[in-house]
């Protein structure tokens, strides 16, 4: 695997020896639409940590198996052959109880206020409703959404919805994060501002984040680490990139400095040939 450049400060010893992902050896075959018995290796023998703490991104072409390996993280899917563990812990049945998952569609239940959305889990687990709302009232005020909770989430922006929906995974305190593409359907300014969110409210408490995303930009000014997919079938990390940009950062100012631009180059240099790979295939 391409390894590249600098490290990102110091880690303890303790972070590496319980990561809080570590994916070994994972394949997940599927059953083909292309006749019966014939099946679709999505991923194959994947081995890839993350650790405590750690904001990782993942980028490949379309359809490599992205989703795939998110899914696996967060026990919706098992995977045909390996093994994943969650903070030392193999996770062999259920959720993984340790993760939020945030998709590209928010989750909110259209019949329930934000607050009553972003309250729902913590009553699912028990919370008397009271004290669950008033938690979730506080975390509407620190995604910025300060006097909104009321409202349902038609009466809501995209931007405000994705709020709601960071308040939603955040409220229950997960340790780790797993987040599929979660702001491609924003504008650019509003996805710049829920980055620039996302990364402040990750700086306070640093949980281990796997973020999903087409965008390079995106990933690298985001993340402590890039992990490029392979084109599919068959999809294995190829290259991983640890990022050395300072923090705390500021997404849209990142992208002007010259490390972000050597990055860039660097990662495109090794993700656009899997993506031509991707296109022709797709094309064939
Ligand atoms: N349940 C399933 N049954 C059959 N094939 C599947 C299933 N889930 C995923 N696949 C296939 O596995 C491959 C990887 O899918 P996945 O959604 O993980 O890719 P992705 O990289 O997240 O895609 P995108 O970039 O479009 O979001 C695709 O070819 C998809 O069609």
């Amino acid at each position: 695997m391409n390894m590249a450049v600098a490290s990102i400060g110091e880690r303890s010893a303790a972070q590496d020896v319980h990561p809080a992902l570590c994916f070994e050896h994972v394949t997940c075959t599927f059953a083909s639409n292309e006749g019966a018995g014939k099946t679709y290796t999505a991923v194959h023998d994947v081995s890839l940590t993350v650790r405590e703490g750690e904001f990782v991104s993942v980028v490949g072409p379309t359809g490599c198996g992205k989703s795939t390996l998110l899914n696996v993280a967060a026990g919706l899917m098992r995977p045909s052959s390996g093994a994943l563990s969650v903070f030392g812990r193999p996770l062999s049945q259920g959720l993984n109880r340790d993760a939020s998952y945030l998709f590209q569609v928010d989750a909110l239940m259209p019949w329930k206020s934000a607050e009553d959305n972003v309250a729902a889990g913590l009553i699912f687990h028990g919370k008397p409703k009271a004290e669950a709302l008033a938690i979730a009232r506080e975390w509407l005020v620190r995604v910025g959404l300060d006097g909104h909770g009321k409202k349902y989430p038609h009466q809501l922006s995209g931007g405000m919805r994705k709020r709601a929906g960071l308040a939603q995974a955040l409220v229950l305190n997960p340790r780790i994060l797993l987040m599929d593409e979660p702001f491609s359907a924003l504008d650019i300014q509003t996805r710049h501002l829920m980055e620039d969110e996302l990364l402040r409210l990750w700086s306070e408490d640093r949980k281990s984040v796997v973020f999903v995303t087409h965008d390079l930009e995106e990933a690298i000014s985001l993340s402590d680490r890039v992990i490029v997919l392979s084109a599919g079938p068959a999809t294995r990390p190829i290259a991983e990139f640890e990022i050395d940009l300072e923090r705390p950062r500021e997404v849209a100012e990142i992208r002007m400095t010259q490390r972000f631009l050597q990055l860039h180059s660097a990662i495109w240099d090794v993700l656009r040939g899997e993506v031509l790979k991707s296109y022709a295939r797709n094309r064939s």
